[in-house]
This record gives structure tokens, C-alpha cells and sequence, in this order.
């Protein structure tokens, strides 16, 4: 299904090239079938040409005919001008993946045409690895051969999951930021294992093993994360003592926080977008 398929990015930022990285690796898309386009950054696109032997072309020089696959993949703030310039260029057969944070398949169905195919993806940075946790929820016209496309598509950068559109605000609290939180606890325990005598390289090395560890115990063994984690607590030990400090931290509550906050984030920017705030607020 995929071998034959034309896939281009409108926007060549992080995410797009996480996505092209991933799909190139995973030797099921070829290099051949990828177009990267961006605004006017012509550098840019010569360096993901040059990293992934795909296309980089202005977006004003695109023939959008033969095309099977848009990807959205711009900031949620350049959404509406994206999707005016490409409404007159594209069918409603096309499908457009969206993995823009808080904008939903109606937003993007109300500005392209309404029965246009689109599917709302979120993935994460990880798919440069083919490590991404990625969901999809399609909107109203999408059929079952394109949810099936944009499946197979995601499954070259990771895991998906299908997932009701009212779910997104959450799975992106979870997991299209969720590399970020484990990035910001990597720093810290690196910090402190600098302060304890570590070389840099080599707490790096240790910290990454250990969290690698703790996620494949979850995914290959039946224990819940509560008895792995009574199994590393002696009574009156060091990981108590550790533990213990992370709770009158507010370690547990500021986690929850931060998945709350993200989740809020991207249901206020579906909102801003529908009242056209976004614009001005982020700028
Ligand atoms: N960075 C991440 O970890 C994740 C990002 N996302 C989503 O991916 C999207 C992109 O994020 P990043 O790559 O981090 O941003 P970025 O700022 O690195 O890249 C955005 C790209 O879009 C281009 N662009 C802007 N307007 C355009 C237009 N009208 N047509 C074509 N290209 C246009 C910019 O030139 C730039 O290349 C955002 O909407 C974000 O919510 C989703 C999941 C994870
Ligand atoms: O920070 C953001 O808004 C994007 C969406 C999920 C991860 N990065």
C-alpha cells in the first residue's frame, strides 16, 4: 500500500524531519517518495535534502496532483494562512495528516473542503528513531483505506494508536510532550551526578541505560509500575530516602501537573484558533 504512495511536508521544522528521518530509516517509504516544503527557508531544505537524499522544494513550486499524502506540519499559529493557500490546490480525496497540537479535523474540515480526508496525528520526537508514540483520530470523511494509509504510514516512526478525538488534549500532555519531561529529568539527575563526581559522558551513559531499563521492564514484564518500583525499595534504604524526597518535593503532584497543563495547553490553542487568537497570542 505504501510503496506507491507521493507523501510531502508543508513545513521543514523538528517535527518533519523526526517524521522524514524515521520514515526513511524504516526502509518501507524510500527517500524518493518524500517532498519537504517550507515558506521561503531555502537552506533548510537543501540540509534535509542533503540528510535524507528526499526532495526540498519551495511550496510554490509544488504540482499538487499526483500527490497522495499531505502532512501538516507547521506551528497551529500558520495553520489558517497553510490551509488557505492549499484549499484551491488540492481534492477532497487527498488525504491530509494534521500533527498540529489542539487543531481538530473540523477546524481543518471547515477550512479545506468538508469532506475533505483528513486524519489529526500526534507524534513525538522519537519517530526519528522509529520509537514514536503516535495516536490518530480521523475526521468525518475519512475512509477506511485512507485511516489505513495514514496506520501504516505512522507505523515506519513508531507505535499507533487510535485514539477518539476528545483523547488528543491528553495524548499530547502524555506523549507528543512527554519526551520533553524525561529530557528534563535527564538533565537534573545529570546535574547532580556531575555535583557526585561523574564525568559528563559517562552519567549520560548511565542515566540513559537506566531509564531504557525501567521503560523495556515495563513493556516486557507483567508487574504494574508500583510493584517494580516496591521491588527497587528496601525498607529504610537508599531509594526510600530517595523516594521519600521526591514526594515532600512535590515530585509525584508536579508530574501530574505538568501533563494537566500541556493537555490544557492544547485544548486552548483548538479554542484560540477557532476565535483566530492564536495569531496574536503567540507571536
Ligand atoms: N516538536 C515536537 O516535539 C512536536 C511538534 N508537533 C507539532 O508539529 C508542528 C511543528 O512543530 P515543530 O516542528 O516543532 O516547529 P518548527 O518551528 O520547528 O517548524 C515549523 C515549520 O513550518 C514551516 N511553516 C510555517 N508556515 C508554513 C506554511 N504556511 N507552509 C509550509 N511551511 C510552513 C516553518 O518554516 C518551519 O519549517 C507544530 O504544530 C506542533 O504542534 C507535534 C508533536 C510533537
Ligand atoms: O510543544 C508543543 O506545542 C508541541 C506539541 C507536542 C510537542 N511539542
Amino acid at each position: 500500500m505504501l510503496h506507491d504512495k507521493k507523501i510531502v511536508f508543508l513545513g521543514a521544522g523538528s517535527m518533519a524531519e523526526a517524521m522524514i528521518a524515521g520514515m526513511v530509516k524504516s526502509s518501507n517509504i524510500v527517500p524518493e517518495q518524500i517532498i519537504v516544503t517550507n515558506r521561503s527557508n531555502e537552506e533548510r531544505l537543501a540540509s534535509l535534502e542533503a540528510r535524507y537524499r528526499v526532495k526540498g522544494i519551495k511550496q510554490s513550486h509544488l504540482t499538487f496532483d499526483d500527490i497522495d499524502v499531505f502532512i501538516l506540519a507547521m506551528k497551529p499559529k500558520d495553520v489558517s494562512k497553510a490551509l488557505q493557500s492549499l484549499k484551491n490546490h488540492i481534492r477532497s480525496d487527498q488525504l491530509i495528516l494534521s500533527v498540529l497540537a489542539g487543531i481538530t479535523t473540523t477546524y481543518l474540515e471547515e477550512n479545506l473542503h468538508k469532506d475533505q480526508q483528513v486524519v489529526r496525528v500526534m507524534p513525538n520526537t522519537s519517530s526519528m528513531i522509529g520509537e514514536s508514540a503516535t495516536a490518530i483520530s480521523p475526521g468525518l470523511a475519512t475512509i477506511d483505506e485512507s485511516i489505513q494509509l495514514a496506520t501504516q504510514l505512522l507505523e515506519c516512526i513508531g507505535m499507533v494508536y487510535t485514539i477518539e478525538e476528545k483523547e488528543m488534549d491528553i495524548f499530547t500532555g502524555i506523549a507528543g510532550s512527554g519526551p520533553a519531561y524525561f529530557y528534563y529529568l535527564m538533565e537534573h539527575m545529570e546535574q547532580q551526578a556531575l555535583q557526585g563526581g561523574l564525568q559528563k559522558e559517562v552519567a549520560r551513559s548511565i542515566i540513559s541505560q537506566t531509564i531504557l531499563g525501567a521503560a523495556k521492564m515495563i513493556q516486557e514484564q507483567a508487574d504494574s509500575p508500583t510493584t517494580l518500583r516496591e521491588k527497587v525499595t528496601s525498607p529504610n534504604g537508599t531509594t526510600a530516602a530517595g523516594l521519600n524526597a521526591l514526594d515532600e518535593n512535590g515530585g509525584g503532584i508536579a508530574i501530574m501537573k505538568a501533563i494537566e497543563h500541556a493537555a490544557k495547553r492544547s485544548e486552548e490553542i483548538s479554542t484560540q484558533i477557532q476565535d483566530s487568537l492564536l495569531v496574536s497570542s503567540t507571536k
